[in-house]
């Protein structure tokens, strides 16, 4: 039974937690899993934002019924057409045949390519700045193109201060329990949050600049993402680390990543992870890429300043596993 999860009187989390999926994008480890995330304002007029992955949906419509009952979505705010939050986009539509999607003018296409939804009546067209009254909450959409699809807007509830941030400031993990910040061991979130941006997001830095310049207008108490815990009390030291992270600035220490057969690659990065030691640097991270999966040295690289790579050379090349990474 669910238990409906209030964000505000009026706005509620709906999302669904994945245990079972051993690679995100059939790429990344999901050591804990991943929470697809999604929430309804129940207003005057009712408002579904994203949806979730597609295996999820039975579960994802009880949590909606739960909140709203018979009633129908007016709309559903389309904030990034990624399969694991638009996947049950076109069930909805079949379920909900009154309900508009909001998108913006990039959105659209990708619904009908997707979907082959191409009815111009289901569509409501957002720009930059636009609202959506739903009664005692508007939304109000800005665009952040490339964070990290050409399409993804972020929708920000005026009255709370409530920002639905799409896959911006998401992380790994499931949601077991704790649903917010301060409910979850937040080191551990803060770490996922890295591993997802650095991986995921992190070679769109400038997009994640101007995203960020956008936003610094608005006034934000809540940050509800599309994975990943709700941020209620960490707000400030996630715009932080989000806005080192795109400078691509990092902090003092070294990651040391190395391939090694036989022991001979591996002898010399212990060599010079001793004299960066003796040189005074405490934080050494040592990978053997063989074994630690790149994602995780990858997010230590974001995290460091200093990176070094030892290969031994295979077929006049680097080592595949070192290639690879
Ligand atoms: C399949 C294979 C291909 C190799 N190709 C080259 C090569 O193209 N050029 C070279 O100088 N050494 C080559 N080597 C030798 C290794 O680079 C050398 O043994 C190195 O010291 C191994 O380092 P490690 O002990 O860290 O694995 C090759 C070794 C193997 C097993």
């Amino acid at each position: 039974m669910y238990q409906p999860i209030n964000l505000t009187d009026k706005i509620f989390y709906v999302g669904v937690n994945d245990r079972r999926t051993h690679l995100f994008e059939n790429l990344w480890p999901l050591e804990r899993g991943v929470a697809y995330n999604s929430y309804v304002i129940n207003d005057h007029k009712v408002a579904l934002i994203d949806t979730v992955e597609i295996g999820h949906v039975d579960q994802f419509l009880k949590k909606v019924r739960a909140v709203i009952g018979d009633k129908p979505i007016d709309y559903l705010v389309i904030n990034h057409m990624e399969p694991d939050h638009a996947g049950s986009v076109q069930i909805l539509t079949e379920l909900y045949p009154d309900m508009q999607l909001v998108g913006n003018k990039k959105t659209i296409p990708m619904v009908e390519g997707f979907f082959g939804i191409n009815d111009k009546d289901k569509f409501i067209e957002v720009g930059e700045a636009d609202v959506l009254m739903l009664g005692e909450n508007t939304l109000q959409f800005h665009m952040i193109p490339m964070v990290h699809w050409p399409e993804t807007m972020v929708s920000y509830v005026q009255e709370q201060k409530l920002l639905f941030s799409g896959d911006a400031f998401g992380s790994f993990g499931t949601l077991d329990g704790g649903v917010f910040d301060d409910e979850v061991e937040f080191d551990y979130f803060k770490d996922e949050m890295r591993r997802y941006y650095s991986n995921i997001v992190g070679k769109y830095g400038n997009p994640v600049q101007k995203a960020l310049d956008k936003l610094s207008g608005l006034e934000i108490e809540m940050i509800a993402a599309t994975h990943g815990p709700i941020i209620r009390t960490h707000i400030a030291e996630m715009l932080e680390m989000y806005d080192a992270w795109s400078k691509y600035e990092a902090g003092n220490g070294v990651v040391i990543a190395y391939a090694s057969m036989y022991g001979h690659t591996e002898e010399m990065a212990e060599v010079v992870a001793r004299e960066l030691a003796v040189q005074g640097v405490k934080a050494i991270r040592m990978y053997d890429v063989s074994k630690t999966h790149a994602s995780y040295i990858i997010s230590d690289i974001f995290k460091y300043k200093g990176v070094i790579f030892g290969s031994p050379t295979y077929s006049n090349e680097l080592h595949p596993s070192l290639e690879a990474s």
